[in-house]
């Protein structure tokens, strides 16, 4: 009909110079409007709905989430039919970001429905003093339709705008990967965020991490379901959440798990470092920080746990410190409030369970531990680490993994032998990774050469682990020895004493053989 504005020319003609003379808001849709339509037809604007998606929502300092969403959206789906687009280098300086330009327009259809989407800005009145700087730019995205399409708009078209959106910023968005090592912020006053980041960009994917294959598709089995599977906590009333436990040697590869479990589900990392954690507050703060998406990592729990010790003793030599000379005000040292306020397995016992069911979005949470035998059971049982997962020594279907990444070997005459070495040596898939990397530019990656320096570092550790045994076995039985005849000369003494102690006073005697006993504990 005559009515409907010719969009391809009508978005495009609008000039950025009406913007200038602002009035109230109402009046300013007015003089954008008028143009399009042509006095002729200015009755029929009644047939036509407007839904402005403002920057900034009823919180001034954030920008509405809606508003990124239909930025994303547009950006993603319709930008390629708009004529004016903007490029901005996005947040990572890496990917750059097309949008729609200010004063542009697209189209979109919705089941059957066609809309008008607008991007625009509004400046803020002469004589107002912004308080917040750079923000007195207002922006903001107006989408128009038929009146007759306005419950299809407002009941599906917008939430499915919102969903889409929100795909496509987690698609685009970078990876962080966060750290509470870094206490530049530990102060109390004017911390900002306990997490410091960088982009998280490690490149390990399943495909490249070498273990058993079985083991390996259980694990991803599990992530996949704990995914999808959103309803089912909801419904038997669980925190979306899933606990993973990592042991292994050193070198086996946890670390790289981790990554890879990241890449895999397009998740944060959160790296927390129990040691740098002053009390169980402290902790519930970094907790509440983090966000959904994301695994929590704690390395090494077994030594972590265990560190409040060390701790206590930091502080005294800090306390040592000032009072040798330093001149800064002195805080109120109370030792007994100084126990009282430390992590706590407890703590970070109730850290796991409860708290994080108040903060929505699936979260993972994994330790990482050599020894898994040191940790409280309280700590791993089911339910709170759900997956005990093993890491261990390369066998061969590992090193199959590491052959085809490193070498680009899928089967060589050398394998055979490997293969038994494997068998009987332990070594840690970091090591093999090492004799199939050598670092050196002349010596160019030749299979051949790595898998023979490999056969003879695994000839070279079979050795060493059956010196060591030798020694160890060697140790334990001059060990042996040497109690036997500690044990042989007490006895010896003792009986001695005895005999002499016949001749002395019955008190002396006492005295006497009560410190042989002593010598012989
Ligand atoms: N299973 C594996 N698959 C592929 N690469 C591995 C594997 N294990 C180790 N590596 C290689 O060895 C290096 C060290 O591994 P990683 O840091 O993951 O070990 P870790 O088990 O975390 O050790 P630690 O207990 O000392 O922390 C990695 O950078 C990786 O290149
Ligand atoms: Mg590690």
């Amino acid at each position: 009909s005559g009515a409907e504005p010719n969009r391809a020319t009508a978005f495009q003609q609008e000039k950025p110079k009406t913007q200038k003379s602002r009035g109230p808001a109402m009046e300013v849709a007015m003089v954008e409007w008028w143009p399009w339509f042509g006095s002729a037809v200015a009755s029929t604007i009644f047939l036509w709905s407007m839904i402005t998606i403002s920057e900034n929502g009823a919180q001034r300092w954030k920008r509405s989430e809606l508003f990124l969403a239909v930025e994303a959206y547009l950006s993603d789906a319709c930008a390629r039919r708009a004529r004016r687009l903007k490029a901005e280098l996005g947040k990572d300086s890496k990917n750059i970001q097309v949008s729609i330009d200010d004063h542009e327009g697209v189209t979109d259809d919705f089941s059957g429905a066609t809309l008008w989407w607008h991007a625009s800005k509004q400046r803020p009145k002469a004589n107002v003093i912004s308080l917040y700087p750079g923000e007195d730019e207002k922006r903001f995205y107006r989408v128009t339709f038929h009146k007759r399409h306005h419950d299809l708009i407002v009941d599906s078209y917008l939430p499915f705008v919102l969903g889409e959106g929100r795909t496509v910023i987690i698609k685009n968005r970078q990876r962080r990967l966060f750290t509470n090592k870094a206490s530049g912020s530990s102060s109390p006053y004017g911390a900002k965020s306990a997490w410091s980041h960088v982009p998280f960009e490690h490149p390990a994917t399943f495909d490249t991490l070498a273990m058993n294959p079985k083991q390996k598709e259980d694990v991803i089995d599990d992530l996949m379901a704990f995914q999808e599977s959103k309803e089912y906590y909801a419904k038997v009333g669980k925190a979306w959440k899933r606990g993973y436990l990592l042991y292994g040697p050193p070198g086996t590869g946890k670390s790289t798990m981790i990554a890879a479990m990241a890449n895999f589900l397009d998740y944060d990392v959160y790296d927390l470092e129990l040691t740098a954690i002053n009390n169980n507050t402290e902790l519930r703060k970094l907790f509440i920080e983090t966000t959904g998406k994301s695994i929590i990592v704690i390395e090494d729990i077994d030594c972590s746990a265990d560190l409040t010790g060390k701790r206590r003793k930091d502080k005294k030599a800090s306390r040592d410190k000032d009072s040798d000379g330093n001149d800064k005000p002195k805080l109120p040292i109370e030792p007994e409030k100084d126990d009282a306020t430390k992590v706590t397995l407890s703590g970070l016992l109730n850290f796991i369970d409860g708290l994080w069911s108040a903060c929505g979005g699936e979260r993972i949470i994994i330790f990482t531990t050599n020894y898994k035998e040191k940790l409280d059971p309280a700590l791993i049982r089911r339910g709170r680490m759900d997956k005990h997962i093993e890491m261990s020594y390369c066998r061969f279907e590992s090193f199959k993994v590491l052959a085809k990444n490193y070498l680009d070997v899928v089967g060589h005459e050398l394998f055979g032998e490997i293969q038994q070495l494997l068998e009987e040596t332990d070594m840690s898939p970091a090591d093999v990774a090492e004799n199939l990397m050598p670092m050196s530019k002349k010596k160019k990656r030749d299979p051949d050469v790595c898998l023979a320096g490999l056969i003879e570092a695994l000839k070279q550790a079979k050795e060493d682990a059956a010196v060591a045994k030798a020694k160890e076995e060697e140790k334990a039985k001059e060990a042996e020895a040497k109690k036997a005849k500690e044990k042989e000369e007490a006895e010896v003494k003792k009986a001695k004493e005895k005999e002499e102690g016949k001749d002395k006073t019955s008190e002396e005697a006492i005295g006497d053989n009560m410190q042989a006993d002593k010598i012989q504990e």
